[in-house]
């Protein structure tokens, strides 16, 4: 691999609790290459979500370091941009001024309105939301608050994008729907990406690598499937692909069979 984007070394994450010290993760050694989509799979509550927050700054770890684009990562900022199960828009603002408030934070110091508000529009084109960008969260369903929330989050133009199960809240149709849009997505910004993922076939449909979580406490990588299925994919295609069939066979006797016996 050349020189990673994102480099997590040694990582170890505790937490204070009332009851003692937690130690969510330990030993977590993960390289992504610029332009990689990886998914976090793992069983609820192994700390895929504190990986993913560490990547984003949203919390330090205890011990090893975070670096992404050659430097160590000491909080959140612009070049990490997060998109929660919850789209987190703001509900007084305009799907365009929810974008359009991101897009400013970035680049509103050296470029001009007008530029500012074609990146919002190109953004919430992208993902299909023009014709509702002037309508407020409350009028729009949660798939499409969803997508405002993935244009947002492209709109800053990252260098990383964080998804933490991003499409978790959504029925299955919605959800395949807007996993079909990142393919197109990814396939024109060549983004890098971390998903945290419940979904196995999510995970092998969207992921170059899927990262399989040992259960906690003291979580940690047990398993990395590299996918190498050819891109861009077709959900109907790859429904009758050998590959595809391994890829999802492999990860589900991780979780159900290597995980669970050690949890029994
Ligand atoms: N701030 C915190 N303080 C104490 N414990 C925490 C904190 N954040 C997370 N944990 C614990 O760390 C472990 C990992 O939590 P995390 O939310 O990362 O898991 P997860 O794999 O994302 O779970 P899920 O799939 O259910 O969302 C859990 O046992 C959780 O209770």
């Amino acid at each position: 691999m050349s020189k990673p984007m994102v480099k997590v070394e040694n990582v170890g994450m505790a937490f204070d609790t009332k009851s003692g010290r937690f130690t969510a993760l330990r030993d977590i050694d993960l390289d992504i290459a610029e332009g990689e989509f990886v998914s976090l799979i793992g069983h609820s509550g192994c700390g895929k979500s504190t990986l993913l927050n560490l990547i984003a700054g949203l919390t330090l770890p205890t011990s090893g370091y975070v670096i992404c684009g050659g430097r160590e990562v000491a909080g959140p900022g612009p070049e990490r941009a997060v998109v929660f199960q919850n789209h987190s828009l703001l509900p007084w603002l305009t799907c365009f001024e929810n974008v359009y408030l991101a897009v400013e934070r970035v680049f509103g110091t050296k470029e001009r309105k007008v530029k500012l508000k074609l990146r919002t529009e190109a953004a919430l084109e992208m993902v299909h939301m023009a014709h509702a960008m002037h309508k407020y969260p409350h009028e729009i369903s949660g798939g499409m608050k969803q997508r405002v929330g993935i244009a947002r989050a492209f709109a800053m133009e990252p260098k990383v994008l964080l998804m933490d199960e991003p499409f978790g809240a959504l029925d299955a149709l919605t959800r395949a729907s807007l996993q079909d849009e990142l393919i197109g997505v990814m396939g024109k910004t060549g983004a890098t990406v971390v998903m945290v993922t419940h979904d196995v076939d999510e995970a092998v449909l969207l992921s170059d690598r899927v990262v399989m979580m040992t259960n906690g406490p003291a979580a940690t990588i047990g398993e990395i499937l590299e996918v190498g299925l050819p891109k861009p994919r077709n959900r109907l295609e790859l429904a009758h692909d050998p590959q595809f069939a391994d890829c999802r066979a492999a990860i589900l006797e991780f979780l159900y069979q290597k995980q669970m016996k050690k949890a029994a």
